[in-house]
């Protein structure tokens, strides 16, 4: 006779299996998950539960077998000298009691507890070798880790060197900062990437860069909660250790709190559970730790966990609201951003009333469709979110959502400009959604700075049909703008003509800048305003002019270059030309040319100055500084821990010089 109960648990088993599965690698390999972590753990403490009944049917590729973490080609894998666990995790204060009476029966000495605050990022194990930092590595699947450490050694407040010189290894967890995952979404939104769901994911995608320079721009910070073999250093609680940790450099949390009874506990979560909001980065939860670790070994640890420790997790608001549109919006660049429209909620202290909903992937992952009644949730404490639709609340008249195939605004044709991206775009180069914020960024302080001409201004200019392209601000005179009628007298039109004429003067870096070329800021203005000197030289530039310079990639140069070649972009500029804008970078005359036409290049800390201020040394003195080593580099300069660049030009054998003798040779 076939047991149905057992078949039938064996079924839930093996899809739960494979579910948890699927959603490890959306998580951990792809930085990318599509359901929350609450939902995860629910999924996987089933698991857990099937397992412990049933342990003839437990999978040998159980996710419960693995601690998880990230893992991905390009990084050398090491061993960590004792496992890093994962935590067992609770959302309930019944099963903190729980928790609590176990260890009270198992140890009959007196304990308390360290509360920590259980930050979310990712965890890494740091070396140093008398007082230096050795080596960075991730967790792993818990026994192997993946070595980091260039990528770790980027975030400032991780000591290089620590005040005492001994031998030592701690642990703790790197995190992005709530703002810096705003900036970085804000950013792959806007270049048509695919968002990170939350600070974690970001800090995972972050660590896992193989471009270290792109890893240092990104603002990661760290908190270090572990000693490793703290007998070594005679200290016997996790308390004591934080202090040392402290002492020796180590940036530790200061909400870490000893807790003596499950109540303080109790009451410490509840104050974080509230309070957490006010921090400028993610917690998912508190972190409960025996204090003392002769009591710590004397419980142990599973394979995936210690036994003295345990994850208390916050509850993160959700709440449910209902659809009521899905707005398309047409950014600068013509991504088209699907936005959704809610009922007001309040979440976590404050109305929401619209969501992102990023691209129509991440719609399609989630089925999310118009009029959906759907769970929200701010990522990172901070930014709404919607986490799915709730589908037992549909009722046949919610409207599947799909990339639109044309403008919502100029009714163009759409598409992508490479299979990479996520994003749908409207490609008509006319359109007046792009437009309209091209024109709000030319006249911005980073472009033309042209003062008094804000959105509200273009807005009536573009509407009265005054302006239909960038050139024609030039054409602009007294008469037209006091045409716009209300509002706008004598003096503001006299103040708008003297504004547009100064602008015509704006150094080539802003031009170059206002115009809008794709994916080119600020930074990227300016390098190409110091190689090519004039617009016409970067209308010829050949794609490998462009790529030699640092920063951009193939993708990059060929869309400066499509760019350029639109004959929309090269009536523009003519017209700007004919109205008196200056296209040239205007060259300062040197006192002192000892590094006339040299490109130099750096690599490693110089104790006298900083990068910016040794490229401006460089450029002083009428070389070029680039940022990264090329055949075509002249001279590098080598600081304190010289990186890669160092290898790169010995092999092309470019000349190689100290600090001290560079500026001895080049005053
Ligand atoms: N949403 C999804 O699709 C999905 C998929 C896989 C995993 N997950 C999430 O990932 C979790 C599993 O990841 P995990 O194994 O890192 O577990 P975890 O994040 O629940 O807890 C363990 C980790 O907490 C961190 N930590 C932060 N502060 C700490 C402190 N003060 N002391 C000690 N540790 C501290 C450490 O990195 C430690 O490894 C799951 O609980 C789930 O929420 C989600
Ligand atoms: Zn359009």
């Amino acid at each position: 006779m076939i047991d149905i109960s057992t078949e039938n648990i064996k079924k839930e088993y093996e899809n739960l299996k494979k579910e948890i599965q699927k959603h490890d690698k959306l998580y951990y390999v792809e930085s990318k998950p599509i359901i929350d972590d609450r939902k995860y753990d629910e999924m996987f403490n089933r698991l857990l539960e099937i397992e412990k009944k049933h342990p003839e049917i437990k999978a040998p590729d159980s996710p419960s077998n693995r601690v998880g973490g990230l893992k991905n080609e390009g990084f050398e894998k090491v061993n960590h000298s004792i496992p890093m666990l994962s935590l067992d995790n609770t959302y309930s204060e019944e099963e903190i009691i729980e928790f609590d009476k176990r260890i009270k029966k198992n140890i009959k000495s007196d304990y308390n507890y360290s509360g920590e605050l259980k930050i979310d990022g990712v965890s890494i194990s740091l070396i140093y070798e008398s007082g230096v930092l050795k080596r960075a590595i991730t967790r792993g699947n818990g026994i192997t880790g993946e070595d980091i450490t260039q990528n770790v050694k980027t975030i400032r407040t991780i000591p290089l060197k620590i005040s005492k010189d001994i031998d030592i290894e701690v642990r703790g967890e790197i995190f992005m900062p709530n703002k810096e995952f705003e900036r970085i979404n804000e950013e792959r939104e806007n270049s048509g990437k695919d968002v990170f769901a939350n600070p974690r994911n970001s800090t995972a995608g972050t660590l896992k860069l193989l471009d270290t320079k792109e890893v240092a721009k990104r603002r990661l910070d760290n908190f270090i909660y572990y000693l490793i073999n703290p007998e070594k250093y005679g200290i016997k609680t996790q308390t004591e250790a934080l202090d040392f940790l402290k002492e020796i450099g180590f940036k530790i949390n200061k909400h870490n709190k000893m807790l003596r009874d499950v109540d303080e506990v109790i009451n410490y979560w509840k104050y974080w559970n509230k309070n957490r909001k006010e921090l400028e980065y993610d917690t998912d939860g508190i972190v409960l730790k025996i204090n003392d670790f002769e009591i710590q070994k004397k419980l142990g640890t599973t394979v995936r966990s210690p036994r003295w420790a345990i994850a208390f997790k916050f509850e993160a608001e959700q709440k449910e609201t209902k659809i009521k549109e899905i707005k398309l919006q047409v950014g600068s660049s013509g991504i088209i951003t699907p936005v959704a429209i809610l009922e007001p909620v309040n979440l976590e202290g404050s109305t929401v009333q619209r969501a992102s909903l990023h691209n129509f992937d991440y719609i399609d992952q989630r089925d999310i469709r118009d009029k959906d009644y759907v769970l929200i949730q701010k990522a990172g404490g901070i930014i709404p979110q919607i986490l799915e639709p709730i589908k037992e609340k549909r009722t046949g008249e919610e409207i599947k959502i799909h990339p639109p195939s044309k403008c919502p605004i100029c009714d163009s044709e759409t598409g992508k400009l490479d299979e990479e991206e996520v994003a749908i775009r409207c490609l008509n180069p006319l359109c007046p959604a792009k437009l309209k914020r091209t024109l709000e960024k030319f006249a911005s302080n980073s472009g033309m700075n042209i003062e008094g001409l804000g959105p509200k201004l273009i807005e009536r200019l573009f509407d009265s049909g005054l302006i239909e392209d960038l050139g024609d601000i030039y054409k602009l005179d007294k008469q037209k703008i006091l045409s716009l009628g209300e509002g706008i007298g004598e003096k503001t039109a006299n103040n708008l003509i003297k504004q547009i004429e100064q602008s015509k003067n704006r150094p080539l870096e802003n031009i170059i800048y206002a115009i809008g070329v794709p994916g080119v800021g600020k930074k990227i203005a300016k390098d190409l305003s110091n190689k090519f000197k004039n617009i016409d030289n970067l209308l010829k530039a050949a794609k490998e002019e462009l790529t030699n310079i640092d920063g951009i990639g193939k993708e990059l140069a060929e869309s400066i270059k499509s760019f350029f070649e639109e004959e929309m972009t090269k009536r523009v500029l003519e017209k700007m030309k004919k109205y008196g804008v200056q296209f040239s970078k205007k060259e300062v005359s040197f006192k002192n040319n000892v590094l006339q036409d040299k490109i130099i290049s750096q690599t490693g800390s110089l104790k006298s100055m900083t990068r910016k201020d040794f490229s401006d040394y460089v450029e002083k003195r009428g070389g070029e500084f680039s940022s990264n080593v090329t055949k075509n580099t002249d001279i590098l300069v080598i600081g304190e821990n010289p990186g890669s660049k160092l290898q790169k030009a010995e092999k092309y054998g470019i000349k190689i010089l100290e600090e001290d003798d560079f500026f001895t040779q080049f005053k």
